[in-house]
């Protein structure tokens, strides 16, 4: 009975099934954890009582023949497999534990090596030991699952509205201890210098590290919260295990809400992906039209731009675990699609307007009932927009003991675009004079300039940049676009890392845009049967004849220079010739759009040029083409290829940025590869390339269907990258 009884326990409570078969044997009365000795696996101890030899199963056969009594004695050859099961649950039950409780300790280190910085001679701006205890206590008096009580806020405000004390849902152990400590911390940094704050700095008011009134859209939020991986202990540890922070990227542009290109794919995916680790996540981002299923905040402030005063509204959504800023504001209303129009000034006013609004989001905006707070914070600044946020939160708040824990680092998704200027532009920061020099630049062409690239790039604490061969372009005078010396010498804080894509937007087997006109949703298993589906429908949608055996080759993009799209118009007539079917997507420059629209004219059986932006067609296309073409003359990272391998399209590419590192060219000898790749952006190598890529199509089936499986797949996801984003804003962190 005692072995059928130690068996069920063992059944029920895996972790502790090594101590209740040793017990069974010999001590049946003894605790359960007597046993336990850290360090000693469940089979060294079985070992050293039996002094038989380890060597997997049979270990337990040995026991076995040892004739003691006890769990296996008389089970049959199943139960010593289940045994054997159990064992090994218990050895990672075993291990599990010991990882928790390195993370705690390490956890314990980071708080320790906190309170030993140099802000600890600033008593006041740190937590005092009572108040660490109180936290520390705050933390183990928490109920283990979700639970009610009183509005959050109150854990530790003098702020609070009593009225706001109504029964809601509170968030999870971990997110509610960063939040307290994150708001007690700012609340205290503020506290210092609440008396003489700088006058650039807007009013502290009542909403920072308040619940707004509590209204239902609020309460609503908290209940979200409780359902995201941030901090849910009940579920395994965050990811990110003690480098759980609070991150927020902010960008002039966001998917799906606003994108006119890859920025604001990245801006709507690499949050996710960071949330998914563990950390708490917000993208801050103009509101450019009136986006659905926002609540607004009731949050307002009132910022100087070049001497106006002008009020910023801020509205919240959280969704797939990241909260969601907008900023609204009369200059950025209505600009739609078209969010970087007009003249370099009134670009230059919504920028500097969005790097100060943004800049004090933690501050203000409640998500989920709790502001950020600026503790534990880092902010990831993107492309010249929002190059002046790493210099404001240098000059307007560190230099006067505001945000001290607060950390930015900037991504280089495109060096072509700096926001350049006459010198006398620096007035429109509102920044100290002293902080020109970091603005001027010289160029040959331009001579003495003003560049908030520039800026941002001697300020943040560390830069990004999207795939590791633009890291090493930029530092050369073409790459680097004037900027490769400022890159060069800030090279120890420069990490390369290649974009992924969002699974669940780009992704042919739910991709929403397959689900009607004809296309279909298709997956690896039925890309030979289903994506020649969606080629005919895509040759239908567009009047192109129907044909399975002529490729179908694509360019989807911005009509830039930068793309390459007159390489493309200069080899169409041969393309023409060869029986190949074009389709161009794109919008940009007039000539440009203008020669897709003369080439269709004249090509009509084999050319279409689509002068627009349009997601639904930037799918349909990449599903329904059986090759992807990008002559880019530079390419950061470029996501476009990285879509079509996920479809199943094959990429051929000019090798640079990220188009080298994520096509490896096809080798007919060994079959490897996913695509082809051309040295230099002329014509008569996108020619090359374009010929053996489509003589593989036509005449080695076998050779084309093993591309297209290994690029389909390739891991394309965020997932690697935002481990690598977490160890750049960690660098970020602890830098001083
Ligand atoms: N007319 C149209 N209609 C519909 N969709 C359209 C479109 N034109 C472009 N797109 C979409 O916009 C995105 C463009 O992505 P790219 O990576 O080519 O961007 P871009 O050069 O703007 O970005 C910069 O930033 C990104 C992100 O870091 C880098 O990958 C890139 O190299 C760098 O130049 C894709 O999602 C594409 O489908």
């Amino acid at each position: 009975m005692a072995t059928m009884s130690s068996l069920a326990f063992v059944t029920d409570h895996t972790a502790t099934v090594g101590i209740a078969l040793i017990n069974n044997r010999r001590r049946p009365q003894i605790p359960l954890f007597a046993y336990y000795r850290p360090r000693k696996s469940l089979l060294d101890m079985a070992f050293i009582r039996n002094n038989t030899p380890i060597a997997g199963g049979r270990r337990v056969r040995s026991i076995k023949a040892t004739g003691e009594k006890g769990y296996g004695g008389d089970a049959s050859g199943d139960t010593d497999e289940a045994l054997q099961v159990v064992i090994e649950k218990s050895k990672k039950l075993l291990a599990k534990q010991r990882e928790l409780l390195q993370q705690i300790a390490e956890r314990r280190e980071i708080i320790a090596s906190i309170n030993n910085t140099k802000i600890k001679s600033e008593k006041e701006d740190i937590l005092s030991e009572d108040e660490e205890e109180s936290f520390l206590e705050l933390d183990s008096n928490l109920p283990d699952d979700i639970f009610t009580l009183q509005n959050p806020s109150t854990i530790k405000s003098n702020e609070i509205d009593d009225t706001s004390k109504s029964e809601i849902k509170l968030p999870p152990k971990t997110y509610l201890r960063e939040n307290f400590k994150n708001n007690h911390q700012s609340t205290n940094s503020q506290k210092a210098t609440t008396s003489e704050l700088p006058p650039f700095v807007s009013d502290i008011s009542p909403t920072y590290n308040k619940i707004e009134n509590t209204n239902e859209s609020t309460t609503h939020h908290i209940k979200d919260v409780t359902d995201a991986p941030i901090g849910d202990e009940s579920q395994s540890p965050p990811l990110a295990g003690p480098n759980v922070m609070n991150i927020i990227l902010v960008a002039a542009e966001c998917a799906p809400w606003s994108k006119t290109g890859g920025l604001g794919d990245v801006a709507g995916a690499l949050p996710k992906a960071l949330a998914k680790r563990g950390h708490r996540v917000m993208v801050v981002a103009p509101r450019y039209g009136n986006y659905a299923d926002l609540h607004d905040t009731g949050v307002r402030k009132r910022y100087s731009v070049n001497g106006q005063d002008m009020e910023v509204h801020y509205f919240q959504t959280y969704i797939d675990g990241v909260d969601f800023v907008f900023i609204e504001s009369p200059i950025f209303r209505n600009l739609g699609s078209n969010i970087y129009s007009g003249n370099r000034t009134d670009i230059l006013r919504r920028m500097v307007l969005f790097c100060k609004s943004a800049i004090e989001v933690p501050w203000h905006v409640p998500c989920g009932g709790l502001c950020y707070g600026d503790g534990n914070l880092v902010f990831i600044a993107n492309d010249w927009h929002t190059a002046l946020l790493p210099v404001y939160l240098k000059a307007y708040y560190h230099e006067h003991g505001l945000m001290q824990y607060a950390r930015s680092v900037l991504v280089i998704h495109n060096i072509a675009h700096q926001g350049r200027g006459p010198v006398d532009d620096f007035s429109y920061t509102d920044l100290p004079h002293n902080y020109l020099n970091l603005f001027k630049m010289y160029d040959p062409i331009g001579g003495e300039h003003f560049n908030i690239f520039a800026a941002g790039l001697k300020t943040a604490y560390q830069i990004i940049t999207v795939s590791h061969a633009y890291t090493w372009e930029l530092k050369t005078p073409e790459g680097g676009h004037g900027l490769h010396h400022i890159i060069n010498s800030n090279d120890w804080k420069l990490t390369g890392i290649v974009n992924g894509i969002d699974k669940q937007e780009w992704n042919p087997e739910s991709d929403v845009h397959l689900t009607s006109d004809n296309y279909t949703n298709y997956s690896i298993q039925t890309l030979q049967t289903h994506k020649p589906r969606c080629k005919s429908a895509l040759q239908s949608e567009l009047g192109l004849p129907v044909r399975a055996d002529v490729p179908v080759i694509a360019f989807i993009g911005r009509l830039d220079n930068q793309k390459g799209v007159d390489l493309i118009g200069e080899a169409i007539p041969w393309m023409v010739d060869h029986d190949i079917q074009i389709v161009m997507l794109g919008t940009g420059r007039p000539e440009l759009e203008s020669m897709l629209r003369e080439m269709e004219t004249r090509y009509r059986d084999h050319v279409r040029g689509w002068v627009g932006f349009s997601v639904k067609m930037a799918h349909r296309i990449t599903a329904g083409a059986d090759v992807l073409l990008m002559p880019s003359r530079f390419e950061p990272c470029g996501l476009n290829q990285l879509y079509a391998m996920g479809y199943g399209t094959v990429p051929v590419v000019h090798g640079v940025g990220g188009l080298r590192d994520t096509v490896e060219p096809f080798d007919p000898y060994r079959e490897t590869g996913v695509g082809w790749v051309f040295d230099r952006a002329e014509t008569r190598l996108l020619i090359d390339a374009v010929g053996n890529c489509v003589l593989t199509f036509r005449e080695y089936k076998e050779s084309w269907y093993g591309i297209q499986r290994r690029g389909m797949m390739k891991d394309l996801s965020w997932g690697n990258a935002a481990c690598t984003y977490e160890e750049v804003l960690v660098k970020a962190k602890y830098q001083w």
